[in-house]
């Protein structure tokens, strides 16, 4: 489903590339947790996915995109089959939580009919029903994240990438929405969730991809945090 070959990524004002000689392969399905200090390169690794950045050397695949090759009009499909979460959430805060998510079915021209089924849908299945209504500043942090997820899923996107998604919620709160995103994978969504949460990665027991200065330490098909 996601396949590097070879990645090296060097932004032009650093001295050491920000991902170094990656290959790695993540197969249509699976939970993989990016693992590792900040700055090892888990951020990197999910803008190169998106095509926000395009390696300097190397391959990148995304089911049957070959990304670093895409063209430029092709870009907007490769981001449809992609959903995003982020630590900071990133939803309108003008737009209530139903059209928070109505409006990514919105900008890829989905008819009035299918968002106004689709929204209560996936709200209930985030476990928001009867928050639609809500504006993002009456929700608390899983609320918000929640909405995200929503956002994220509600076009059925092959993929769903979550960079530090519990990054700012307690320790209660960072479980709920963990088991949200593995219900999202358990129907067959395949996740990759960058994390600085041992216990999550623990309990879990998932592949693990550990980064350390850009490179690929550790690739465990079911691992723990490690030690230390
Ligand atoms: N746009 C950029 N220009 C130059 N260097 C960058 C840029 N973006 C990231 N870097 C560098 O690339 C390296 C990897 O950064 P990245 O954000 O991928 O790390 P990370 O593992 O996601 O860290 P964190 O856990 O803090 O989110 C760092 O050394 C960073 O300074």
């Amino acid at each position: 489903m996601i396949k590097l070959s070879d990645v090296t990524m060097q932004y032009p004002k650093s001295t050491r590339p920000a991902l170094a000689d990656l290959t790695l392969e993540i197969e249509r399905g699976e939970f993989a947790f990016l693992i590792g200090p900040s700055g090892s390169g888990k951020s990197t690794f999910f803008r190169l996915l998106l095509k926000e950045d395009t390696p300097t050397s190397g391959d990148v695949w995304v089911g049957d995109y070959h990304v670093n090759k895409l063209r430029g009009r092709q870009v907007p499909k490769l981001r449809q089959s992609i959903g995003a979460v982020f630590q900071d959430f990133r939803l309108l805060q003008k737009k209530n939580v139903a059209d928070n998510v109505a409006f990514a079915l919105e900008v890829i021209g989905k008819p009035a009919g299918v968002i106004r089924e689709a929204v209560p849908e996936v709200l209930d299945y985030v476990g928001l029903s009867g928050k639609a209504d809500r504006m993002p500043h009456e929700l608390s942090g899983g609320e918000m994240q929640r909405v995200a997820i929503a956002r994220a899923i509600v076009n059925r996107p092959a993929v769903l990438l979550a960079d530090e998604p519990t990054g700012n919620l307690d320790p209660e709160t960072s479980e709920e929405i963990v088991e949200v995103i593995d219900r999202v994978n358990r129907r067959g969504t395949t996740v990759v969730m960058a994390t600085h949460d041992r216990h999550i990665v623990d309990a879990m027991r998932r592949r693990v991809l550990e980064f350390d200065g850009g490179k690929l330490v550790r690739n465990d098909e079911t691992g723990v945090y490690g030690i230390g």
